[in-house]
């Protein structure tokens, strides 16, 4: 890349992060898209529309302004989503990034119009809570800002609640897919991977539940798992714990 461009590390990160998506089995053809947030400079750093994930270099990322949606740098369209991306942004100023794809699973669950539920620890470890399900957009929804409201139904869904947005880092939109989110770019896509890994394994368990229903994972059980990683008693960056005799 050259040296040249602006926005260079986020550039970085953000095509990284973006080329995870393919390698981690969450794209078909160009589905899916990250972006990264530079707030000091009120821009977001967002693949373009349509192109192929082998093709894409640093210098096709689009930069977009936060404040108003103009594309600040770049020769090519910004993806689709952009305006999702841009009021997610704005809803809630601790975001680093956000990723959206079209992974089977969590889709699979936005098209029942189904939460993706906690089921274990697994889902606990990133998510404080079921992956919660949009309502459908109304037809004054779509038929304009359509994609801006997209992050609106995402928001009134969270009650615009940062702190939530913060425990459970990521939502389904009915029928359409899954956005998820996080401090950085490379946040936000590895918050996409788990949920559809969760998604996956929440399907399988559903299927093996008895019928006539099963016990719920115990509540201490997954807050431990949470707190484990997350919060002021986060295992990473404190003294490993004592050895437990
Ligand atoms: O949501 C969709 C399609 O329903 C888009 O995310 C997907 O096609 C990717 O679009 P872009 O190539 O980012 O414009």
């Amino acid at each position: 890349m050259s040296e040249s461009l602006s926005f260079g590390d986020l550039r970085r990160e953000v095509l990284a992060a973006n080329l995870r998506i393919p390698e981690a089995g969450l794209a078909t053809l160009t589905w899916g898209n990250v972006s990264g947030v530079d707030r000091d400079a009120g821009v977001f750093v967002i693949k373009p529309s349509g192109v192929s994930y082998a093709d894409l270099s640093a210098e096709d990322l689009v930069v977009v302004s936060l404040e108003d949606g103009r594309v600040v740098e770049g020769h090519l369209k910004p993806s689709t989503d952009t305006e999702t991306h841009r009021c997610l942004y704005r809803a809630f100023p601790h975001i680093g990034g956000v990723t959206h794809t079209h992974s089977t699973h969590a889709v699979a669950f936005a098209q029942a119009r189904r939460p993706i539920p906690v089921l274990g620890t697994t889902h606990a470890d990133t998510f404080n809570g079921p992956v919660p399900v949009t309502e459908d957009l109304t037809a004054e929804q779509c038929a304009r800002d359509y994609e801006y409201n997209t992050g609106q139904v995402i928001v009134a869904l969270l009650e615009g609640d940062a702190r939530r947005a913060e425990e459970v880092p990521g939502a389904l939109v009915s029928r359409h897919g899954p956005f998820t989110w996080g401090a950085t770019a490379t946040a936000s896509l590895e918050n996409a991977i788990v949920c559809e890994a969760v998604a996956e394994m929440a399907l399988h368990t559903l299927a093996l539940y008895a019928p006539g229903g099963h016990p719920e994972p115990p509540r201490h059980l997954l807050d431990r798992h949470f707190t484990r990683k997350h919060g002021p008693d986060a295992y990473y960056g404190n003294p490993a714990p004592a050895a437990v005799r």
